[in-house]
């Protein structure tokens, strides 16, 4: 009679367990946050780091008009609280009270301006307007702070980048240096879903 208990080499591997992250949300919007429309801002981002994370999120969700010492408070109170990656929408462009960019800056501690750059070029792809977005990146502490535009379907945009029909990479999201930027200033390690955005480290900073 065959032996019918499982061999051990065929147990599925343990579940590695990864580290939780806190993650601030804030949309910046006038309207939006005094009820002119309903807010798309947050539960875009909230749905794309859901799809693209695999650690366990909690999520600090914040709607706040567009105004600047507001907006360095919020930011400064959720790198307090733990946030590891703050992520803000709305507020980047030139009209007069877009003036997210100016608020972000005020609270750094190091600025990364690859992330403006590397987001206007992805915008590129998708509308000409892309160069009115003065979204920037930051340090502050430990946490890593970046502007995304506020039109709703430009987060995934530029979070992701543009693929192609077959799901190829023609233009790398932002968020695939996120994870890495994370590491480098002391954050959790976190880890992505690849269908939805592979995130690169170098071979030395990989765990197994
Ligand atoms: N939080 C939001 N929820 C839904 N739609 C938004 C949101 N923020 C922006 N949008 C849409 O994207 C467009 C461009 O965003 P932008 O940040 O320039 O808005 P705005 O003209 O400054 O107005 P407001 O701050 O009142 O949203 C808006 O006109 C609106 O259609
Ligand atoms: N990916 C993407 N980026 C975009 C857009 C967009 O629709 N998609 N809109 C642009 C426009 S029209 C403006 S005015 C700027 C600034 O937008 P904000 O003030 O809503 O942040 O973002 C730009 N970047």
């Amino acid at each position: 009679m065959s032996d019918s208990s499982p061999s051990p080499t065929k147990l599925p591997a343990p579940a590695r367990s990864l580290a939780p992250v806190k993650i601030g949300i804030v949309s910046i919007s006038d309207r939006a946050s005094s009820g002119v429309y309903a807010d798309q801002g947050l539960p875009a981002l909230q749905d794309w780091l859901t799809r693209a994370l695999q650690n366990p999120i909690t999520f600090e969700p914040r709607l706040i008009p567009d105004e600047q010492e507001r907006i360095s408070a919020t930011l400064i109170e959720l790198v307090d609280a733990g946030c590891a990656l703050v992520l803000t929408t709305g507020g980047t462009g030139p009209a007069p009270r877009d003036v997210t960019p100016e608020a972000t800056l005020a609270v750094a501690h190091k600025e990364l301006p690859g992330f403006g750059e590397q987001m206007r070029q992805i915008s590129l792809k998708f509308v000409p307007t892309a160069i009115l977005s003065r979204q920037v990146a930051v340090v502050r502490e430990r946490a890593l702070i970046i502007n995304l535009p506020g039109q709703p379907k430009a987060i995934a945009e530029t979070l992701e980048g543009l693929k192609d029909a077959a799901g190829k990479v023609l233009v790398p999201g932002i968020f695939a240096a996120v994870p890495y930027c994370i590491d480098l200033i002391g954050g959790p390690y976190l880890e992505t879903h690849e269908a939805v955005c592979k995130a690169f480290r170098p071979k030395s900073a990989q765990r197994a």
